[in-house]
């Protein structure tokens, strides 16, 4: 093992980013094709300015290096309350600036010295970068930086006291298990990389810390595999999915994951609850084709994946858990902010001698959201997904007869009558059963998933192309009028359909 989980590096400069640089730029030339379909539907107008990030991105090795943890208070507070217009703010060396813009308007930042990074990619500087009303982020400067504020917050105050050191360590543990298995024979079982899976409660930091360990690995060179099971509230693409993709770049604090390659499953619920065998049986279909994907691909093998979690860590959302654990062979887990969850996974792993369970203490800054909270970002995902982080994308409406159209649910539906049971056997549903659906006016606003399915029975095995939302319908024509991310025609003509709705407000 290149280190230990909770030790602190004793040599930064060997772990830090910018250490692998050069070895894995002359890998960089054997792109990663993970994924055999794409989200051919998504807009994808992101991948310059990744690439431009990636141009300002310098952090310096000796910006991750790490010590002590005590550190003099921040020189300039702005308390709660909502402050505008033009400020300054001086971060101390491992300090935050912990940032909620006002809801009302954006906020654009920049930074003036020093160095700084969001959630795991560093900043440009002095180039202005405009967030989004109502985002919650932190500003973390590990050498210390000066920052520029313009816009109003709903709240932005400066915090000495964060876990980033533990969770750079952690970063660096897996650095070293990537080394050890890009050296090792790539038939061997060694030449897998860390599968890392961050769990916890609602409101914990997972997204959060899965985003560093990302962006720090690929400020490295490494393409890791990150892989997001969080139905709620999932940043790869909208609610009601489970995805992978490669990540190439420190992700973009503002865009958030590029929609390059994803691969995608449609679960349709934004929590597993209403068909959790669905949700099983595709975190399964998905673990298959990402092994698949490893086993041809030394180099994602060796980058390894991080895998966000859901909050449900109780009862069902537990055993989903430890189904995910298994059906990905994830070979760490990082808990996230609570004890006993930590305390169940170590007796119930012990079992599996190559499985590391990592407590890890939550972040300060991490916003807990209420319920209605919740659903607003749930909607402005799917806003996002057809309009673009920044309103920049143009969803076409188009409009289709109600017979090119094949729309389906999972699951529902009586497995069999009575009759046909065992004596005192009650029909459950099968949840996995297809139901074809009939076209009807309580689908206005529902958004569907577009399959690659080529036959019925493929559909729960197979990923989606992307989503439309059912805008209107004409009975008397026959004819739906459906918005979709792109003109011309849907990808596939099977369509699945969950209890997701969005209203164009
Ligand atoms: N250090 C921080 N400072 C300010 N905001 C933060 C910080 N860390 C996280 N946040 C914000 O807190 C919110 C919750 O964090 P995050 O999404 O990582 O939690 P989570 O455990 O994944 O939640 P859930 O399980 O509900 O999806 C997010 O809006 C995130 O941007």
């Amino acid at each position: 093992m290149a280190g230990s989980w909770n030790g602190l590096i004793s040599d930064p400069h060997q772990t830090g980013p910018s250490a692998l640089r050069n070895s894995h730029s002359q890998v960089k030339a054997r792109t990663l094709k993970i994924l055999s379909k794409s989200l051919l539907f998504a807009p994808n107008n992101q991948t310059q300015r990744s690439k431009e990030q990636k141009k300002n991105c310098t952090i310096k090795s000796s910006a991750m290096a790490f010590g002590g943890s005590a550190v003099a208070p921040p020189s300039a507070v702005a308390g709660a309350g909502g402050p505008s217009g033009t400020r300054q703010v001086k971060l101390e060396r491992e300090c935050e600036l912990r940032i909620e813009v006002s809801p009302d308007s954006p906020l654009r930042l920049r930074i003036l010295a020093g160095t700084a990074e969001i959630f795991g990619t560093e900043i440009a500087p002095e180039i202005w970068l405009s967030f989004p009303p109502g985002l919650k982020f932190a500003v973390f400067s590990w050498y210390g930086a000066t920052i520029e504020m313009d816009g109003a917050t709903e709240t932005d105050y400066t915090a000495d006291e964060t876990p980033m050191i533990s969770y750079v360590n952690v970063h660096a543990v897996l650095e070293g298990r990537r080394n050890r298995a890009k050296a090792s024979p790539t038939d061997s079982d060694l030449s897998q990389g860390p599968r890392v899976i961050v769990v916890g409660p609602t409101d914990s930091g997972k997204s959060t810390l899965s985003r560093m360990l990302l962006s720090w690995a690929a400020k490295q060179g490494w393409k890791p595999t990150f892989v997001d099971l969080d139905i709620g509230q999932g940043s790869i693409t909208i609610p009601g999915c489970i995805a992978a993709t490669p990540i190439e770049l420190p992700i973009d604090p503002v865009e958030g994951i590029p929609l390059e390659m994803p691969l995608v499953y449609f679960h349709g619920h934004p929590n597993p609850g209403p068909n959790v065998d669905l949700y099983k049986v595709l975190v399964k279909e998905l673990a298959q084709i990402l092994e698949r994907q490893f086993a041809g691909n030394a180099e994602s093998r060796a980058a390894g994946m991080v895998i966000n979690t859901m909050g449900w860590i109780e009862n069902v959302g537990y055993e989903l858990l430890l189904h995910s654990i298994d059906a990905l062979k994830a070979n760490v887990v990082l808990v996230l902010g609570q004890e006993k969850l930590f305390s169940m996974l170590k007796d119930v792993l012990k079992s599996k001698p190559n499985v590391d369970v990592v407590k890890l203490q939550k972040s300060g800054g991490v916003v807990t959201r209420l319920g209605n909270v919740r659903k607003k970002a749930r909607h402005y995902r799917i806003k996002e997904y057809f309009y673009g982080p920044s309103n920049d994308f143009s969803p076409h409406s188009n409009t289709a007869n109600f017979s090119d159209l094949s729309i389906y649910r999972v699951g529902g539906g009586p497995q069999a009558p009575r009759s046909a049971l065992p004596i005192g056997a009650e029909p459950a549903a099968d949840p996995t059963r297809l139901v074809h659906v009939t076209i009807s006016k309580d689908m206005h606003h529902a958004v569907l998933a577009v399959s690659y399915a080529k036959e019925p029975d493929q559909i729960i095995s197979s990923n989606v192309a992307g989503f439309i939302c059912i805008t209107e319908i004409d009975f008397d024509r026959k004819k739906i009028t459906y918005l979709a991310p792109s003109v011309g025609e849907l990808p596939g003509r099977f369509l699945i359909m969950g209890s997701l709705a969005w209203l164009e407000t």
